[in-house]
């Protein structure tokens, strides 16, 4: 007999009643949920508290409205429309869903709402790793055009100098807990470097390190470097969205590099990151959270910033909880000879014969002050390396611009040294340029400088130059 537009009863079936379809809706493995025209849920099926985590009778006469007010329910009770398909995000219990909701007419008009839907947060969840690993290797394949043969653990950094142990003793340490990291110290010092030594020492070694560079990133595009963007955020925005370093990080490191070149609208967004470890993408309402460790450096002098308003001070505590300060080289000169042998080897290896440097070379590193620290000595070999086509490297291998002095050198000099002194160095400083500009050719270096012979090799007796 029939019973309705699409149901039946038969001997074996008999009779249709509410109970009967209750008990069907609730062994539906998808989530049913019926509100009124007022939003007030009036039913919910067994799947409800499976899939959502949340009993049947705690929902059951509340408002959607003001449990979930941004649902696709809601916009489509008060839309017109009549039916909507598709991905939803439960605010209140973070939960990604898909499904469908479609106004209830009892004929002779709109009751309600009914939504079936199903939780999809796990293959968001395997999406977004899968994002994140297609992410992480194209992040990779562009560091690898820039790869430099950085030590990769404390085993490996090069230093015997006793602040420096002290350094790396605490950044050992600390490497094993989740603090925030601050590395202090000027450019060229190997700030990176004890970033990746911290990572590779704890317990995210095989998650990915993410590094950023503050300074190099201009702050239209800082936020959606960091954040990422959704899908039509702006112009010129990809199609389907990108990640945001952040986001490449999660469960990683993210390195901060150059953090007081950040201006302050981005610290103050930064803060909110490092604080609740949770963001926005650019042009997005979902809050992403993420599970990173920060490492962030600098070479600025953070406090006085701070006193000028160009840093914020909340932030700097939140970064500053383990700080790392890394001296420059001319702190450690004990280091120059352990640091360039490290970096000799390596060129040597790539020019196929051993290389040493000359006692004069050995004694001008010991004077001189690296302003650009091991990135400048790591330059100067390598230059060196190239030009000098024997094992020995000589003065006139060096490049001519760590021959001259600058005005800085020539005060710092002029305080502790007597005007001779002064005119002697700068007079040997003038003749090893000359005899570097001129390949170590001394009659083309003598007319240069514009010596009679005896005065020239009178001079180069007195200054050791051989
Ligand atoms: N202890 C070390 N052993 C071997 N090489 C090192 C060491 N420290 C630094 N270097 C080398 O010196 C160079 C500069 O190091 P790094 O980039 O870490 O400096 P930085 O302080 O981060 O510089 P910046 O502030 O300019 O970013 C790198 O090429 C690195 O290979």
């Amino acid at each position: 007999m029939s019973t309705g537009v699409h149901a039946v009863t038969t001997s074996n079936f008999p009779q249709w009643d509410r109970e009967l379809l209750f008990r069907i809706m609730d062994n539906i493995h998808d989530v049913v949920l019926v509100i009124d025209t007022d939003t007030t849920i009036v039913y919910a099926n067994e799947a409800y508290a499976r899939i959502l985590g949340v009993p049947v009778e705690k929902v059951l006469g509340r408002r959607l409205d003001k449990i979930e007010p941004k649902s696709e329910a809601i916009k489509l009770m008060r839309s017109g429309k009549s039916f909507h398909m598709g991905k939803d995000y439960l605010d209140s219990l973070g939960i990604d869903v898909v499904g469908s909701s479609f106004l209830l007419n009892d004929g002779h008009g709109i009751i309600g709402c009914v939504s079936i839907f199903k939780n999809i947060s796990e293959v968001i969840e395997l999406n977004r790793e899968l994002e994140q690993t297609k992410g992480v290797a194209d992040y990779l394949k562009e560091q690898l055009e820039q790869w430099e043969q950085l030590p990769l653990s404390f085993k490996e950094y090069v230093g015997q100098n006793s602040n420096l142990k002290e350094t790396l003793v605490l950044a050992a340490k600390v490497a094993k807990t989740d603090s925030t990291v601050l590395i202090r110290g000027e450019s060229g010092v190997g700030k990176e470097v004890l970033a990746r030594a911290v990572h590779n020492s704890s317990r995210r070694k095989d998650k990915p390190l993410i590094k950023v560079n503050c300074a190099a990133i201009n702050d239209n595009l800082i936020e959606s470097e960091l954040f990422g963007y959704e899908e039509g955020a702006f112009t010129g925005a990809k199609r389907g969205g990108k990640l945001g370093k952040f986001e490449l990080a999660h469960s990683g490191t993210i390195f901060l590099d150059e953090i007081g070149d950040m201006s302050i609208t981005m610290q103050a967004k930064l803060l909110r990151v490092l604080q609740e470890k949770e963001f926005e993408r650019v042009g997005g309402t979902k809050t992403i959270k993420v599970d990173i460790r920060v490492i962030a450096a600098t070479n600025r002098d953070l406090e006085t910033m701070i006193k000028e308003g160009t840093f914020r001070r909340d932030l700097y505590y939140r970064l500053n909880i383990v700080p790392l300060n890394l001296a420059p080289l001319r702190e450690r000169k004990d280091d120059i000879l352990a640091l360039s042998k490290t970096f000799l080897e390596r060129f040597a290896r790539e020019i196929g014969h051993e290389l040493t440097l000359s006692p004069q070379v050995v004694r001008f590193f010991q004077e001189y002050d690296w302003p650009g620290n091991i990135r400048e000595l790591q330059n100067v070999l390598e230059h060196a390396s190239i030009v000098c086509n024997g094992t020995s490297i000589e003065m006139f291998h060096l490049p001519s611009q760590v021959l001259h002095l600058n005005d800085d050198q020539l005060k710092v000099r002029s305080k502790s040294q007597t005007v001779k002194e002064i005119v002697a160095s700068l007079e040997k400083e003038l003749i090893l340029s000359a005899l570097a500009t001129n390949k170590n050719n001394r009659t083309k270096a003598m007319k240069e400088l514009g010596f009679s012979r005896r005065v020239f090799y009178d001079k180069l007796r007195r200054y050791g130059i051989e």
